[in-house]
């Protein structure tokens, strides 16, 4: 028998409380310090895995986990670990925890920075060594004699770092092209330009996360700028950081010190140039490495994969937008609505058509600001997509899959008047550039046109092309078109009764009485091809389709 609960992989140290939380929604498989190749072969019996920054989740992890693979937790801050386009291309959740080691990581910042001034670790070494000494020229002066600044970012970690800087009595300057100034502000900081943050600078505490952007950002020719003598922190990532050039500066004497807790390959090798030089302490990614930082980490982490692996929209998403939890309860009829009208539009296309264009209209009385189309925008491509393909479409690839494949999914607003209590009055479907295997479903104006309503919270079809219907988008239909006369009704459901298909609803839109109708049939059973052909032959019939909801 099939084991119902979620499988999740834990492939680094987490806390108990985190491991507790998880055991008792899923089977927890505790497997630390897996080869690249063992987190392979385990990755396909896992709906989700959870990592620190020792373990690479790389494109072939989730290749090899053939899509089961659901939820990616990143128990810490950085995420550049994790290959974020193949998780996306994947359908495959990342979620972070990004608060509970920001003290950690400042404090660990602030130990380096005044261990490095002070030559702690020098100065323990040389104790141990029976030397009571450390060569003066490694003592800086005092970081709290004004002179020193310290530049730094004004992220999470980087704004604690500042407060403490501040309360040593260092002068504090920041430069982070994406932080708000009253941000900067409020906590005391001034923000500057790279240059001037890099040259007027005696210590310099970097809390960038790593990105292409970011890579190497410290190099030879920005050591170049640097004032003589200046002190290095880093408690963020290695990569930001070129450390060829960092022991050359370190060698010339612009770097006096550099405290460093990452480093571009961890561990470093034992004869790293960097780690060994005598001008630098090491530890080895401890910043987020307290017990209490810990424990918050496991329970943020096991809470957001929990809430993911439920299906819930995890706030800490990295790769998939967030949509509050009462954007998405008010929403959630119109989700349903947002899939079956994809789902219906793309079965009314044609064989051979090729979906190219697809215009979404959200009809509403409420300001573009107070609607969130991005969920409903999301479920229309599902729609759209997976009756056609073998592809898993969710929140997280929707918008790469649709570009994958080449549909252009445009949108817009028809804004009504009355009364915005009701976030939509209907959604509206149209594929352009097509042809229909029905064509009442074209409209006037040339596309397929599908338009659907929420009623009772359920979702409703209220327009195929240019007929009016109003059907419950439940199991599946029958649409035919014919001519609007008595007995059609009687026709068509005995056919199906003699079939021994159960209708749940039929209704009739039509254009004027006795004109050309179109007839919706829904059915709880699919009929027999034998019975679709017999409704087809029946003479006041032009053309109909059968359709899955
Ligand atoms: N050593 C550890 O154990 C440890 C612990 C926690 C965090 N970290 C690392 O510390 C860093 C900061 O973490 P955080 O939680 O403060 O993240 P955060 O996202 O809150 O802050 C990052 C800041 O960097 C800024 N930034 C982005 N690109 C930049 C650029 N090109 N130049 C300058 N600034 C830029 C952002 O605007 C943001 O303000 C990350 O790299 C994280 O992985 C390390
Ligand atoms: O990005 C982070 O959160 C820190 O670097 C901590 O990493 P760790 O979880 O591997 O200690």
């Amino acid at each position: 028998m099939m084991d119902a609960k979620p499988t999740v992989l834990v492939a680094e140290k987490l806390g108990d409380a985190g491991l507790e939380l998880l055991k008792t929604f899923s089977n927890v498989d505790c497997s630390y310090n897996l080869s690249p190749e063992e987190l392979c072969t385990k990755i396909s019996l896992c709906d989700a895995l959870i990592v620190r920054s020792g373990t690479k989740v790389t494109r072939e992890v989730f290749e090899r986990s053939s899509g089961r693979l659901k939820v990616v937790g990143r128990a810490g801050v950085g995420i550049d670990n994790v290959d974020l386009s193949a998780a996306t291309e994947h359908g495959c959740l990342v979620v972070n925890a990004p608060t509970a080691n920001t003290i950690a990581a400042a404090e660990h910042g602030i130990a380096l920075l005044t261990s490095m001034a002070r030559s702690i670790a020098q100065a323990d070494a040389s104790v141990k060594s029976g030397l009571w000494q450390v060569a003066e020229k490694q003592i800086c002066r005092s970081v709290a004699s004004g002179e020193n600044t310290c530049c730094d970012r004004v992220g999470k970690v980087g704004s604690e770092v500042a407060r403490r800087a501040k309360g040593l009595g260092m002068n504090v300057i920041a430069h982070d092209p994406y932080a708000p100034a009253d941000r900067a502000h409020a906590i005391g900081v001034e923000l500057v330009r790279f240059e001037e943050a890099i040259s007027s600078a005696d210590f310099i505490s970097l809390h960038m996360p790593l990105t292409p952007a970011t890579s190497k950002m410290f190099n030879d020719e920005t050591f170049s700028k640097m004032k003589k003598g200046v002190r290095i922190v880093n408690v963020a990532r290695g990569g930001v950081i070129d450390e060829k050039a960092l022991v050359r500066a370190l060698d010339s004497g612009i770097v006096a010190q550099a405290a460093l807790d990452v480093f571009t390959e961890e561990p470093p090798p034992t004869d790293s140039k960097l780690v060994q030089h005598e001008n630098v302490i090491a530890t080895p990614h401890l910043g987020a490495s307290t017990t209490e930082a810990q424990d918050g980490v496991a329970i943020e982490i096991a809470e957001a994969v929990v809430g993911a692996l439920k299906g819930e929209l995890a706030a800490t998403a990295v790769n998939a937008p967030m949509v509050p939890a009462e954007v998405l309860l008010e929403l959630a009829p119109f989700v349903v609505l947002a899939e079956k009208l994809g789902r219906l539009a793309v079965q009314l296309v044609a064989g051979g058509s090729g979906v190219q264009s697809v215009k979404v209209s959200y009809a509403s009385a409420r300001g573009p600001g107070d609607l969130d189309t991005r969920l409903l925008r999301a479920m229309i491509t599902k729609g759209i997509i997976e009756p056609i393909s073998n592809v898993f479409v969710n929140l997280v690839n929707a918008d790469f899959t649709a570009k994958q494949r080449g549909i252009r999914i445009t949108e817009e607003r028809i804004v009504l008047d009355g009364s915005p209590d009701n976030p939509l009055e209907f959604i509206q479907v149209q594929i352009a550039n097509v042809e229909s295997k029905f064509a009442s479903a074209i409209s006037e104006s040339g596309e397929i046109k599908v338009q659907g309503r929420v009623k009772d919270r359920k979702p409703h079809l209220t327009m195929i092309g240019s007929f009016g219907v109003d059907v419950s988008m439940e199991g599946s239909l029958i649409l035919c078109r014919q001519v609007d006369q008595p007995g059609m009704i009687g026709k068509v459901g005995s056919i199906l009764g003699e079939e021994n298909v159960n209708v749940s609803f039929m209704t009739v839109g039509r254009i004027a009485p006795r004109k050309q109708a179109v007839m919706t049939i829904g059915v709880d059973e699919e009929p027999s091809k034998e019975a679709l052909k017999r409704i087809g032959e029946i003479t006041a019939i032009e053309e109909f389709v059968f359709l899955k909801l």
